[in-house]
C-alpha cells in the first residue's frame, strides 16, 4: 500500500474562550493528522468541542495553543491574503447549507469564484455547470434554494464549497437535518467526490451511522478531548472506551437488542456459570466456527439472543449477544478473546440500573454531553 501523506496536522491544540463569568476549555490538547484521501470521521455528543475543532483547521477558529498545518503549510503563521488563500483549498458544508436565498443556484455556486478568481465571467459560468453536473443539479441552475429540498440544497452548497477546487472538504454535521435516505445520498456523494476528486474529507457528526457508511478512520471526542481513534474497522470491532462502545451499539441497535434482553426475567437470574456477552468480531474471525469450538473444547453451550453482520469497507464485522453457559465459561471466554474477538461480559444488575439511570435523565431533559 502506498505510504499515507498527512494532509491535516494538528498538534497540541487548545481552545479556550473567556467568558464574563467562566472559562470553557472547548478543546484540550487535540492532537490529530488526517491522511490525503482520508474520510475521517470526528464523533461526539453536542458540546464535545467537534466544531470548534474543525474550525481550527481553517483558522476561522483561532486557537489559544497548538500548531496547524495543511498540506505541508503552516496555516497557523499566514495572515491577510496568504491565509484568504489557503483557506480557498478548505471547503466547509453545514447543518443549516447557508445558501443565499435571494440569489439563484447557479449564483450561489458563483458566489465563491467571485471573490479573487482569476477566471473570466465565461470560465466562470462553465464552472457552476460543470459543479452543478457533478452533484447532479444541472437543472436547478435557474432556481432559488426555496424551491429546493433539503438534501438538494445541500448539493448546492457541496457544489458551491468546490468552486475552488478545495483539497478537503469539512463537513460539520451536514446530514443532521436530513431523513436517512437524504443522507444516504449525501454521503454517497462525499464518498464519490472522495474518489474521484481525491478528496480529503472531515466528517463531523453525532452519529456513528454516517460515520461507519463512509469513514475509513475515526476519532471520539468528549470534553474537548480525543478520547479514542483509529481505523474504521478495529474501532467498530475492539472499542476501548465506554463512549465508544455507546456510539458503535446505538448504530449497529446492539444497545435496544441488549435493553429488551435484560428486561427479561430468566436473564436477570442467570446461575454462578452463566454469563450475558456481547461478542464483536471483524473480518476473519467471522468465519472461524468459534461457536462451535466452545462446546467442543469448553463444554459451554451458547444460547444466541441476536446477531448482527454489517459490511464496513468490504469487511464483515459482526456482534452476537448469547448467554454462556457451563462450568469452563471463563476458560472459554479467555479463549475467544484470544482468537482476536472483542469479549464484553455484560453485569446484568449494573445494566440495568445504567438503564434506568439514563431514562432518569431523559426524563429530566439532561443531554448527554
Ligand atoms: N464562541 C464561543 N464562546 C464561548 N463558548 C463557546 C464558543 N463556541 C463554542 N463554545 C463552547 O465550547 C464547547 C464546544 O462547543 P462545540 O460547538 O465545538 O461542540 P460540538 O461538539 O461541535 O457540539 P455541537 O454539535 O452542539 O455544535 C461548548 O461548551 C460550547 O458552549
Amino acid at each position: 500500500m502506498a505510504e499515507a501523506t498527512p494532509m491535516i496536522e494538528l498538534s497540541g491544540i487548545d481552545v479556550t474562550f473567556k467568558e464574563a463569568d467562566r472559562t470553557v476549555s472547548a478543546v484540550k490538547q487535540v492532537d490529530l493528522t488526517v491522511n490525503k484521501g482520508d474520510i475521517y470521521g470526528i464523533v461526539g455528543y453536542s458540546g464535545a468541542g467537534k466544531s470548534t475543532l474543525v474550525r481550527v483547521i481553517n483558522q476561522l477558529q483561532l486557537q489559544t495553543n497548538g500548531t496547524v498545518t495543511v498540506n505541508g503549510q503552516r496555516l497557523d503563521q499566514l495572515h491577510g491574503k496568504a491565509l484568504r488563500q489557503a483557506r480557498t483549498k478548505i471547503g466547509m458544508i453545514f447543518q443549516h447549507f447557508n445558501l443565499m436565498n435571494e440569489r439563484t443556484i447557479g449564483d450561489n455556486v458563483r458566489f465563491p469564484l467571485l471573490l479573487g478568481t482569476t477566471l473570466s465571467k465565461q470560465q466562470q459560468l462553465d464552472k457552476v455547470d460543470e459543479l452543478l453536473a457533478l452533484v447532479g443539479l444541472s437543472d436547478k441552475k435557474n432556481d432559488y434554494p426555496a424551491q429546493l429540498s433539503g438534501g438538494q440544497k445541500q448539493r448546492v452548497a457541496i457544489a458551491r464549497a468546490l468552486a475552488n477546487d478545495p483539497e478537503i472538504l469539512i463537513s460539520d454535521e451536514a446530514t443532521s437535518a436530513l431523513d436517512p435516505k437524504t443522507t444516504g445520498s449525501i454521503l454517497a456523494l462525499l464518498k464519490r467526490l472522495n474518489e474521484t476528486l481525491g478528496l480529503t474529507v472531515v466528517l463531523i457528526t453525532h452519529e456513528m451511522q454516517a460515520v461507519k457508511a463512509i469513514c475509513n478512520r475515526v476519532a471520539v471526542m468528549q470534553s474537548g478531548e480525543i478520547i479514542e481513534r483509529g481505523d474504521l474497522l478495529t474501532i467498530f470491532s475492539n472499542p476501548k472506551e465506554q463512549l465508544t462502545q455507546e456510539f458503535i451499539e446505538t448504530s449497529t441497535q446492539v444497545d435496544s437488542a441488549l435493553a429488551n434482553v435484560v428486561s427479561q426475567p430468566r436473564i436477570q437470574q442467570l446461575g454462578v456459570d452463566e454469563r450475558l456477552v456481547v461478542l464483536s468480531y471483524a473480518g476473519a474471525s467471522t468465519d472461524d466456527p468459534l461457536i462451535a469450538q466452545l462446546y467442543e473444547q469448553f463444554k459451554v453451550t451458547p444460547n444466541i439472543l441476536f446477531g448482527n453482520v454489517e459490511i464496513l469497507q468490504k469487511t464483515p464485522v459482526g456482534t452476537l449477544g448469547l448467554v454462556l453457559s457451563g462450568t469452563a465459561v471463563d476458560d472459554a471466554l479467555a479463549y475467544v478473546k484470544g482468537q482476536g474477538v472483542h469479549v464484553r461480559v455484560i453485569d446484568v444488575p449494573k445494566y440495568r440500573a445504567e438503564l434506568a439511570n439514563k431514562a432518569a435523565k431523559a426524563n429530566r431533559g439532561e443531554g448527554d454531553a
